[in-house]
């Protein structure tokens, strides 16, 4: 596994210094020529500095290509400086090229790495909209691999750019040692920031198959399983693709469902404990605070669209998508979350997507499904879902709580082995079994989801 491994790098590193100095020598052929002549003389005075020149700068590739993390960590500052002063540099003419003309763009670097953020002062009559529209031709008049424009005060717009992709190195995803009640660290941002997804908000992660779903399901998991080992969390699975995702992780779960009428039986009976509790808390409390007493219960669905549109028994997939309706609606403030995942983001598959307030788009079919999960303007500020590459399974764009324009994440990968030694380690103290719903015939005789405590 390993030789054909390195001998693939060794190829493509082989071809990029070719393709490298071809369109060098292209370019600039008298530095080129001046260059290899200096080596040469070099060469013949001092040998042994040569070697060891050429060494060190070997070792030095080697180190960036085998640990690019601890090499950008060192060398990012120094790339940092130099990229900035470029940008400078060139930014007058930058601004020109892409219809932006300012004659006194009065440029301030405000930070140089990871990204380079500076600010630019608008000319009279221009807006920062202007620039979010050119956001795509600026990004590549600079040479930059991501662009993030927001206006700064009144008269200045701050630009954000990255120039290498931190996104596009796998890593492992990430089990914290204390749960936090807001947010849960799902991955890394586009400059090698944590992701933090918002436990309060109901999620969807929408994203063709085999772009990823399954690593910002788990990733959100492992953000809570301190909190479900605690019992301050209750998660409720549901898969109905036979299990095959969420049984690998079962000891996380309080209740699963692999069958339509399990997960009907398990969203009623939520139903039942949300409007209980909201009972309870009518005219006293406004805001759930989870406890083990009164735990926040997050249901995690695997494939949103075998629950919603799938299924050939009507009945069932009503009843589900009405407790769903429920739970999405008025879950919320009483302590019930969603966080699902769907491969085909069309209203008509799931008629409560409206109702999902934090959307996360990964690689997508085309610009129209984007639009669908992440909305035109979205879109428009470049979370392009559809152009993600297939080689980067986990990366997509969220668009923050806050507001503003959208930002590139990745989510940590969950190996089998992960999630079976996490399930196990931040085991829920409550499991309990729900007898699966009876249809007897359309429209009647609901019996709904009970549960008994197994553990
Ligand atoms: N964050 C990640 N980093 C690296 N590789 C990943 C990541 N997430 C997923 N992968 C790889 O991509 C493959 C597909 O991922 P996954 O099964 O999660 O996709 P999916 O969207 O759930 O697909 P489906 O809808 O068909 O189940 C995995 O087998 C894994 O090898």
């Amino acid at each position: 596994m390993t030789l054909p491994k390195t001998a693939a790098t060794a190829w493509s590193e082989a071809r990029f210094w070719v393709v490298l100095l071809t369109r060098l020598t292209g370019r600039f052929p008298g530095h080129v020529v001046v260059a290899l002549a200096l080596a040469w003389i070099a060469w013949a005075l001092a040998p042994v500095t040569v070697a060891l020149a050429a060494s060190v700068a070997i070792s030095v590739r080697i180190w960036m290509l085998r640990w690019p993390l601890g090499y950008w960590r060192a060398a990012g500052p120094v790339v940092g400086r130099c990229r900035a002063g470029a940008v400078r540099r060139c930014w007058g003419e930058s601004l020109d090229a892409c219809g932006l003309t300012n004659d006194r763009p009065l440029l301030r670097v405000l930070a140089r790495w990871p990204r380079l953020v500076i600010r630019s002062r608008l000319a009279s009559g221009q807006t920062v909209t202007e620039f979010e529209e050119r956001a795509e031709a600026l990004r590549s008049c600079v040479g930059a691999t991501q662009i993030r424009i927001e206006p700064d005060g009144v008269r200045d717009v701050r630009i954000s750019l990255a120039f290498a992709d931190v996104l596009d190195l796998p890593f492992a995803a990430n089990v914290p040692a204390h749960g936090s009640d807001d947010a849960v660290i799902v991955g890394r941002q586009w400059d090698g920031s944590d992701w933090a997804l918002p436990i309060g908000p109901h999620t969807l992660v929408a994203g063709c198959s085999g772009s990823g779903k399954g690593s910002v399901l788990w990733s959100f998991v492992f953000g809570l399983a301190p909190a479900v080992r605690d019992g301050r969390v209750q998660l409720h699975g549901i898969d109905l693709k036979g299990g095959m995702e969420i049984l690998m992780g079962r000891g996380f779960f309080t209740t699963l469902a692999t069958s339509q009428a399990e997960a009907v039986a398990s969203l009623e009976l939520l139903v039942d404990w949300l409007q209980a509790r909201t009972r309870q808390y009518a005219g006293r409390v406004r805001s759930h605070q989870a406890s083990e007493t009164e735990p926040l219960h997050v249901v995690v669905i695997d494939e949103l669209a075998a629950l919603t549109a799938y299924s050939t028994d009507r009945e069932l997939q009503r009843r589900g998508e009405v407790a769903l309706s429920i739970l999405l609606s008025q879950g919320r403030a009483p302590g019930f979350v969603v966080l699902a995942c769907l491969q085909d983001p069309r209203k008509d598959v799931v008629p409560t997507r409206g109702l999902f307030t934090q959307m996360v788009g990964l690689r997508l079919k085309d610009d129209s499904e984007s639009t669908m999960v992440l909305g035109e303007a979205a879109v428009q500020a470049g979370a392009h879902c559809h152009r993600l590459s297939r080689e980067l399974p986990g990366t997509g764009y969220v668009v923050p709580e806050s507001g503003g324009p959208p930002v590139k994440v990745r989510a940590g990968y969950a190996s089998d082995d992960l999630i079976r030694e996490t399930a196990a380690e931040f085991a829920t103290p409550t499991t309990l079994s729900v007898l699966p719903v009876r249809v007897e015939s359309a429209g009647r005789n609901r019996r709904p989801g009970r549960a008994t405590e197994t553990r």
